[in-house]
């Protein structure tokens, strides 16, 4: 007979977290003695009468708490339900069942009652628009009240794990709103793909993601090999250990620690013959997924293996967060196996280490690297009738990534993708400013990042590979341009498990688009989405798509990505959008909203200003910091995790960060879009680029809310709210 577990379900922990904190310490006590012997002759456990299942007991916590558990008749594993106050606890377990899904192996927890015609169900407001919507898609919800919502045949439904009390429910649903009024009455293995399919998904999607077409029958009083199967261990965890438990009750609503989605699971927990690339809108996890992902590789290199793992990502800011939280799943050994770097830094550091000799150069942040632009375009020659953004978009698409040095080069280059074309004549009219550009560059002792990342990428393969990195584990790939994937292809050798790549094109921010096939890494197969984010409340991820309404967004490997296919879990109110006359008024707008929420009880850290560039942010901030509320800027190096003060930030900073309050300020015409930013290029193609690099700014900007998204402006609106 195999030994006794404790699993433990999401549920309790959340349960566990609404437990005052003096009662809380008591819980933890329990649960510490539970996980040690749930037979113990210490632990009392009380039938329930009338309880949805025959094994349920309570269990004591105290005087007024009771804990609800799944003692089961045969077998080794103890479930550990809910905890609550006496009554509450005992009408819990009268309301829920829990059981094994005969269709899909899932143990599944749902609110079980006699069925309800939808008639009765909760009614819903769903007059919620925000007052401005860029596109009119936030706050929509589908009201057609004569179809059913969802046209599915009760084979599918069953399939998918619905229970067949619950059956007639969904079938009588007409809208989302219904179904959403329903949530708690589905087990959420259902409700979710249910959902997904309410948003568009096709039946194909869900079945391939969904459907469990692997195992024989289910034995649906076997808890012990349900608690091996992904979809349940989304929802249950089985504790290994006293230190586990301790941080799990330490953090009780980091659920990401434990409860990983199947869909995330999968991607976790396996060997990939080669690189693997996923994408996941905003908020999706794909974080979370790349931090698993670094943790399984950390456990699955061989002790006496010297070899380490590089978590590389674009910012810096998103580096330190990952080595944070990184600590919280990883155990000292794990950590030492796994090097944390942005890539600019891994280029610098590496460069350094063997004695570079040039400066890394970044434009518009080194003066001589400018003075030597200024100098290069004395040489344009006025023929060929082209303004001086064309020069620096060449140096950037063209020069940069392809490393032309010499005028032949540039004759014969491919410029595809760019909107003037050129013939020879003008290309070599064009080449003296290039010249110029690469020997005063050369003359001054610097290098542009791209360059210095290319002579990375030609180091390590001159000097044999001698990296020792089994892996790599990228974040925002949709970020790293040609050269910085160039070089994390040259770090690892192709192998198993080489290069696990998570972004988002939706979010690119700096760089254009690159395909990854086009700089060796290829991933043929190894590709998945993530679907359901966990993150913002959908009023918030709607309205943050509406940014990007009609636009084609790439997949990072040059075939479009679907916008449509993803969807939030929970609910909250629409964007609250408000127009100023003054940045005045604006800031004392937000000073007001602050003090609610202050007054909510809501901590100052977890309230983020963000504007698109560092101007208003100050001007507004110095208005907030005069009303004495602490303020803290997000920079580029410090760990901002434990100081108190609401923090500022621009909309580059807040990049791969998240925070319960959002408010975008100065959310105006020339600053969103800013006009500087996408106004000194006369070629179209560029323009385009520009325009959405800014709209995936500020969607961006408005995917970090967690639980609530402010947005204003002062004088005009922009034209992203207004649905120009
Ligand atoms: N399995 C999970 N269970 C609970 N919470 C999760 C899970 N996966 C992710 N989350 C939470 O969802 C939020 C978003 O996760 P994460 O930052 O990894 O998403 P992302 O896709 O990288 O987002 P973005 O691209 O917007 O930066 C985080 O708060 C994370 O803790």
């Amino acid at each position: 007979m195999s030994a006794v577990k404790v699993a433990i379900s999401q549920d309790f922990m959340m349960a566990f977290s609404q437990v005052p904190k003096k009662q809380q310490k008591k819980v933890m006590e329990f649960v510490t003695k539970f996980r040690h012997n749930p037979q113990s002759t210490g632990i009392n456990y009380e039938k329930i009468n009338d309880a949805k299942e025959k094994a349920y007991r309570s269990v004591r916590i105290d005087q007024d708490y009771r804990g609800i558990v799944l003692k089961p008749e045969n077998g080794n594993v103890f479930l550990l339900l809910w905890v609550d106050k006496h009554d509450d606890a005992y009408s819990w377990a009268r309301r829920h069942a829990c059981e094994i899904n005969a269709e899909t192996g899932a143990l599944q927890i749902f609110e079980s009652s006699t069925v309800q015609s939808t008639e009765g169900t909760p009614s819903i407001s769903i007059d919620n628009t925000p007052t401005i919507t860029s596109a009119g898609e936030a706050g929509t919800v589908k009201t057609n009240n004569e179809e059913p919502l969802f046209k599915l045949t009760d084979e599918q439904f069953i399939k998918l794990g619905l229970p067949s009390e619950v059956l007639p429910l969904v079938r009588a649903v007409r809208s989302e709103a219904e179904f959403e009024s329903i949530e708690s009455r589905l087990p959420m293995t259902v409700f979710e793909p249910l959902y997904l399919i309410a948003a568009g998904s096709s039946w194909e999607d869900i079945e391939e993601e969904y459907v469990n077409t692997t195992e024989g029958t289910v034995d649906t009083s076997d808890i012990e090999t349900a608690l091996t199967r992904p979809e349940t261990l989304r929802f249950f965890h089985v504790i290994e250990d006293e230190l586990e438990l301790k941080e799990m009750l330490e953090a009780p609503l980091e659920h990401w620690r434990v409860f990983l989605h199947p869909s995330q699971r999968k991607l976790v927990s396996r060997v990939w013959n080669g690189p693997v690339r996923v994408l996941g809108g905003a908020g999706t996890g794909k974080t979370v997924v790349a931090m698993h992902r670094a943790k399984w590789l950390a456990q699955n290199i061989p002790k006496a293996s010297k070899q380490r793992i590089l978590f590389t990502t674009f910012t810096a800011n998103l580096a330190i967060d990952i080595q944070h939280n990184l600590r919280k799943i990883c155990s000292s050994e794990e950590l030492a196996r796994i090097e944390v770097k942005h890539i600019d830094k891994w280029v610098s550091d590496y460069l350094k280490g063997r004695s570079y000799p040039h400066t890394i150069v970044y434009a518009n942040s080194n003066k001589r690297y400018d003075e030597i632009w200024t100098q290069a375009l004395q040489l344009t020659d006025p023929t060929v009738g082209l303004p001086d953004s064309f020069y620096k978009e060449e140096w950037d698409r063209i020069i940069l990534p392809n490393r032309v040095s010499e005028k032949m080069e540039y004759f014969k280059v491919s410029r595809k993708g760019r909107g003037v074309a050129l013939n020879r004549k003008q290309r070599s009219l064009i080449w003296p400013v290039f010249e110029e550009l690469r020997t005063s560059m050369h003359q001054n002792g610097l290098r542009t990042f791209e360059d210095a990342t290319l002579d990375a990428a030609d180091s390590v393969i001159n000097t044999g590979h001698h990296l020792n990195y089994s892996s790599i584990v990228i974040d925002e790939g949709q970020d790293m341009g040609p050269e910085a994937l160039t070089l994390i292809r040259q770090l690892v050798p192709e192998q198993a498990n080489d290069l696990f790549i998570v972004g988002d094109g939706h979010q690119r921010i700096y760089r254009r688009k690159t395909a990854m096939s086009a700089c060796g890494i290829k991933i043929v197969g190894r590709s998945r989405k993530l679907k359901i984010n966990y993150r913002t409340t959908e009023q918030t991820r709607k309205f943050a798509m509406s940014i990007l309404e009609n636009i084609s967004i790439d997949d990072l490997d040059g075939n479009l990505d679907s916008s449509h296919d993803y969807r939030s879990l929970t609910q909250g109110e629409s964007p609250n959008i408000q127009q100023y006359n003054s940045i005045e008024a604006e800031a004392e707008g937000t000073i007001n909203e602050i003090k609610m929420l202050k007054k909510l009880g809501v901590e100052l850290k977890d309230i983020c200003i963000v504007a698109r560039i560092n101007r208003p942010l100050d001007q507004i901030s110095s208005i907030i910091k005069a009303e004495g509320i602490e303020t803290h800027k997000i920079d580029r190096k410090n760990d901002n995790v434990n100081i108190d003060g609401i923090r500022l930030a621009t909309m580059h900073r807040v990049k791969g960060l998240e925070f319960r309050y959002v408010f975008i300020v100065s959310a105006n015409d020339g600053l969103i879009p800013l006009h500087y930013a996408t106004s000194d290029t006369e070629d179209p193609v560029e323009a385009r680029q520009r325009d959405l690099n800014e709209r995936a700014l500020l969607h961006v900007a408005c995917t970090r809310a967690i639980k609530h998204l402010f947005i204003s402006s002062s004088g005009t609106v922009s034209p992203y709210l207004t649905g120009s």
